[in-house]
């Protein structure tokens, strides 16, 4: 199980080229930090990854991923859906019993310092809230390679630092974990580093 990138490049249209010739290779038990400034591309590579564009130059491989959970910045959700029965639905997919998919369902948000909002429906959660119910979502889905896009900018410290902790123990957990960030906490938490900004080394 893994992603190789190869000589990747892209741009939109005949827009100007936001990353061109990125190779590397991202394997399960590290996390990489997608670093670069605003507008660079990080969430073009995000997409990327997740299959949802087609590269311009080269390719994306992903031999062995099955699954891929995505947690975008501003995520949507069901509006009048509550938090609990977000988290559920993907339990449910994979087989669980309804009382026991709900049980687990609020566990992880407790996981994710949700325990408050649990019974909440998604449309009276902060932004930071639904980003974290779409988090603990994804991670209900077992996702192979786990794609986060800014998962802290919306958090105070504390929770951040929770969050930064969540995602170690996520790659520790044996999944490819691609972090789209410009919290230098996170960066710094990963164990791997993406820079769209030069011409930094790229793991390899
Ligand atoms: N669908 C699109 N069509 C044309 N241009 C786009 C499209 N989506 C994004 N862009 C442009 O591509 C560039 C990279 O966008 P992207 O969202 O990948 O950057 P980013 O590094 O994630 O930015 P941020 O840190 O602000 O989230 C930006 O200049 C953006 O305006």
């Amino acid at each position: 199980m893994r992603v190789d990138l190869h000589e990747l490049g892209f741009r939109y249209g005949d827009g100007p080229w936001l990353f061109r010739d990125v190779s590397c290779r991202l394997v399960p038990g590290e996390s990489y930090a997608l670093a670069g400034p605003s507008g660079s591309g990080k969430s073009t590579l995000l997409a990327l990854l997740a299959g949802w564009l087609v590269p311009t130059l080269g390719q994306v491989q992903r031999p062995g991923i099955a699954r891929v959970g995505w947690v975008f910045q501003h995520p949507v959700g069901t509006p009048r859906r509550t938090a609990v029965d977000h988290v559920a639905l993907p339990l449910l997919a994979r087989g669980a019993r309804p009382a026991r998919a709900l049980d687990e369902a609020a566990d992880l948000l407790a996981r994710f310092g949700l325990a408050g909002v649990v019974d909440h429906e998604f449309r009276a959660l902060s932004g930071g809230e639904a980003q974290r119910v779409m988090f603990a979502r994804a991670v209900a889905a077992d996702p192979d390679l786990l794609l986060l896009d800014e998962p802290t900018a919306q958090l105070d410290r504390e929770t951040s630092t929770s969050i930064n902790a969540t995602i170690d123990s996520l790659r520790s957990s044996g999944r490819v974990v691609v972090v789209a960030t410009h919290d230098p906490d996170t960066q710094e938490r990963c164990t791997e580093r993406i820079d769209l900004s030069d011409e930094s080394p790229r793991p390899s």
